[in-house]
């Protein structure tokens, strides 16, 4: 008995002993790797260019940059955390942020592979219509790798054609070979000039076109306008549809937001200049309520990988729109603008019934043209 207790304390000294042996050598392991890969870190990458690509940076320090010197002896070396999807995209920001578009890094670090991003004239445009959800269509489609698009709307081919092409071409972002560029102007859909325009710049252009009801894109043509003039005084929506605001009169056909909804008038024209087949007829609806479904048409059209899936959507209830998990530019979850998905105004029944009518020939022209039924009643 006795015996067998010595044993046992004599046993437990000693695994006690190799327990804490072994915890030491790997203590001493793990500090020596992570101060040797720090270290060696500024020469593993060497240039000096890739260590600002935000990749690289995950895993450099938080130090400031005067004492990230590779020379420097003191170099204050912080081990940090790998930098998260959120931590990346705000280095990216930075980073562009403070360089000129051509020399951002990102670009610099493909030349360097040999690469080289220019910038081209469209490829593809969203060409309309105002108020339809071309924003939203322009926000989903540049998910996709193979696809860059001008952030804002060019209006090349409407107000500043004069300019010529050199200048519109450096308003696209720089694309590798095999890239697709982009630019979205809704207002080209009703310029009388544009088709010939845009068939002049290439007649292999790919147009494509996002519509919605036309009795409601009127209405959020006429909120855009009347959230602009807050303080002002704004005729009633009734007022301007119809002419001398008669309610179940005659619609007021001379009045921008009515006259774009004619979508059979302006298709016309495109036509004249375009084939059918290279346009696509994307419905505002329905980017609504199935996205997916809707970027997978799109991505047919232009050719593309069906990289755009439902993975990328989900629907915010507050906002009551779908909403995007991550973008370009952001990689937390967000949602289009304010100035996307406001508040419409009452319109009294009377008044939209009256509208519906008198669209209703163009809509059943326009799905005939297509080859699309819509489904606005
Ligand atoms: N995902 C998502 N989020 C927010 N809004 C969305 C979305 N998809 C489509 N829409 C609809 O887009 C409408 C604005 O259309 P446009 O982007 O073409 O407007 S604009 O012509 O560029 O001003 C906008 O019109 P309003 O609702 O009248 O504001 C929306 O209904």
């Amino acid at each position: 008995m006795f015996r067998h207790g010595l044993f046992l304390r004599f046993i437990s000294k000693k695994v006690f002993f190799i327990f804490i042996s072994i915890a030491l050598i790997i203590a001493y392991t793990i500090y020596a790797t992570n101060t040797c890969l720090v270290r060696s870190l500024p020469y593993i990458l060497k240039n000096d260019e890739l260590t600002k690509f935000p990749s690289a940076l995950s895993i450099l320090s938080t130090a400031r940059p005067e004492s990230r010197s590779h020379n420097n002896k003191a170099t204050v070396v912080r081990l940090v955390p790998l930098l998260t999807w959120s931590g990346l995209a705000e280095e990216q920001r930075k980073v562009e942020k403070n360089a000129s578009k051509d020399g951002a890094p990102k670009y610099r670090f493909l030349r360097q592979q040999g690469l080289h991003p220019v910038r081209r004239l469209p490829d593809a445009l969203v060409i309309g219509v105002k108020k339809s959800g071309t924003r939203a269509l322009l926000e989903f489609i540049r998910l996709h790798p193979d696809v860059r698009a001008a952030g804002s709307e060019v209006h090349f081919f409407d107000r500043h054609y004069s300019n010529g092409f050199t200048w519109y071409r450096h308003k696209m972002p720089p694309t590798l070979e095999g890239q697709i560029t982009m630019e979205k102007t809704p207002s080209y859909f009703v310029t009388k000039e544009a088709p010939v325009r845009v068939h002049q710049m290439n007649p292999t252009t790919k147009l494509l076109v996002v519509v919605r009801d036309p009795v409601t894109r009127a209405i959020s043509d006429y909120t855009q306008v009347a959230s602009k003039r807050l303080n002002k005084d704004m005729k009633s929506f009734e007022e301007l549809a119809f002419v001398n605001g008669s309610q179940c009169g005659i619609v007021n056909t001379s009045w921008g937001p009515v006259r774009i909804g004619v979508y059979a008038r302006h298709l016309e024209r495109w036509l004249k200049y375009f084939p059918l087949q290279q346009m696509l007829f994307v419905s505002g609806e329905r980017l609504v309520v199935d996205p997916a479904a809707e970027m997978a048409r799109v991505q047919n059209f232009l050719g593309l990988k069906h990289v755009v899936t439902e993975k990328h959507f989900y629907f915010n209830a507050t906002k009551g729109f779908p909403c995007l998990m991550k973008s370009e530019g952001r990689s937390t979850p967000h949602c289009l603008g304010k100035t996307k998905g406001r508040n419409h105004p009452h319109i009294r029944p009377a008044a939209l019934e009256r509208l519906r009518q008198f669209y209703r020939p163009f809509n059943l022209r326009f799905y005939q043209m297509t080859g699309i039924n819509f489904g606005w009643s």
